[in-house]
């Protein structure tokens, strides 16, 4: 809109000023890429005017314990906190040292923040209590996703999910504060421990990315609003699982290389999503005859990841159900298939389903 200025429209004679370019409202309040995250924070509380604060300290926790682990992640292979712990998670999956460090560096920010209550994550069977019980916010949370690639130097990641407690406060929190169900999280996100590290995240109104510079600690606003194109040219899935796939999966997969898609699989479900989010493709992790719930958590994995696609444009889906609207059960690490990406690819996969 151009606005010319006051002084000129009382002075008809005037010559006439060059018009100048004013933003919209909305675009005045965008910050430019380079602001730094807690200013960024900082300037979306005030877009909401009752919001306490709570959430902007909840995501200052979640990025400091980003900025710690990556740190433990960069220096793994020297400082021998890499290879397996010789024990398995509740998952039954083996785990690594770096798994349980950064569990203990997320609880630990989460905790000295005060405004989590409790924890559900991906290496502890039950929910843990912060003994914030004032909290209002609960946070489920895969500390470190891609645990097979720890320790070869691949990219990994770390997803999360921030809910408002349902259960009263002033006491511990309990399992129906995180069975609310994908479309009750307030905020979700991803931290990709990558070739750059790059903190992600959405609060509902559309997709951040946030890049961090190490020399000077800080993350970066370095992707604002991010869209997942609608269509795409690469599908990620573990072919090694092929013989053990449902049919309609095997079919549209046949039907991804008839047409001479691309294959590219990293096996860390953070790096290899990233990557879709921003070329266009398809993340599959289907129902298999070993693992008939599919692989994935539905609570610290994908329901986190489906508000993130669907606030980018994109769709998740476990079949012919959007993730967002499967009700969780009453186990708190129950798995899904997940499907994830770009609309027409994952709209044309569900079509397929079963
Ligand atoms: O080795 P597979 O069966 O392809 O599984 C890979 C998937 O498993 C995961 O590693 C599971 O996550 P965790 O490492 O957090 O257990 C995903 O990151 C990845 O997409
Ligand atoms: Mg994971
Ligand atoms: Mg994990």
């Amino acid at each position: 809109m151009l606005h010319p200025s006051p002084a000129v429209t009382k002075l008809s004679s005037a010559p006439k000023p060059r018009p100048v370019a004013q933003p919209a409202t909305e675009d005045r309040l965008a910050l430019p890429v380079g602001t730094t995250l807690e200013r960024y924070i900082m300037r979306k509380q005030t877009e909401f005017p009752y919001a306490t604060g709570e959430l902007s300290q909840l995501l200052r926790d979640i990025a400091l314990a980003g900025k710690i682990v990556n740190r433990e992640v960069n220096r793994a292979g020297l400082s021998r906190i890499t290879g397996a712990m010789g024990e398995q998670n509740v998952q039954g999956e083996a785990q690594q040292r770096l798994d349980v460090e950064a569990n203990i560096r997320f609880i630990r920010a989460l905790t000295n923040g005060g405004e989590c209550c409790a924890i559900l994550s991906e290496e502890d069977e039950d929910i843990v209590q912060t003994g914030n019980h004032q909290g209002k916010y609960v946070v489920a949370i895969d500390p470190l996703d891609g645990s097979s690639n720890i320790d070869v130097n691949i990219s990994i990641g770390t997803i999360f999910a921030i809910y408002r407690r349902v259960s009263r406060t002033g006491g511990p929190a309990r399992a129906e504060d995180f069975l609310q169900g994908g479309r009750a999280q307030v905020a979700a996100g991803y931290i990709l421990y990558g070739s750059s590290t790059m903190l992600v995240y959405t609060t509902g109104h559309g997709v951040t990315g946030f890049t961090y510079e190490h020399s000077l600690g800080e993350f970066f606003l370095s992707h604002p609003d991010i869209k997942i194109p609608a269509q795409g040219n690469i599908f990620s899935c573990n072919e090694g699982n092929w013989l053990d796939y449902p049919e309609y999966v095997r079919g549209f997969l046949t039907t991804c290389k008839e047409r001479r898609l691309t294959g590219r699989y990293v096996g860390s479900l953070v790096a290899d999503y990233h990557r879709n989010l921003f070329t266009g493709g398809i993340y599959l992790y289907p129902a298999t005859t070993a693992k008939p719930a599919g692989k994935l958590r539905l609570l610290y994995e994908c329901y986190p990841l489906a508000m993130l696609i669907e606030q980018a444009g994109g769709v998740a889906v476990t079949g012919r159900t959007a993730v967002l609207d499967v009700p969780p059960t009453k186990n708190l690490h129950q798995r899904v298939p997940f499907f994830v990406g770009s609309a027409e690819l994952v709209h044309e996969l569900q079509a397929a389903a079963e």
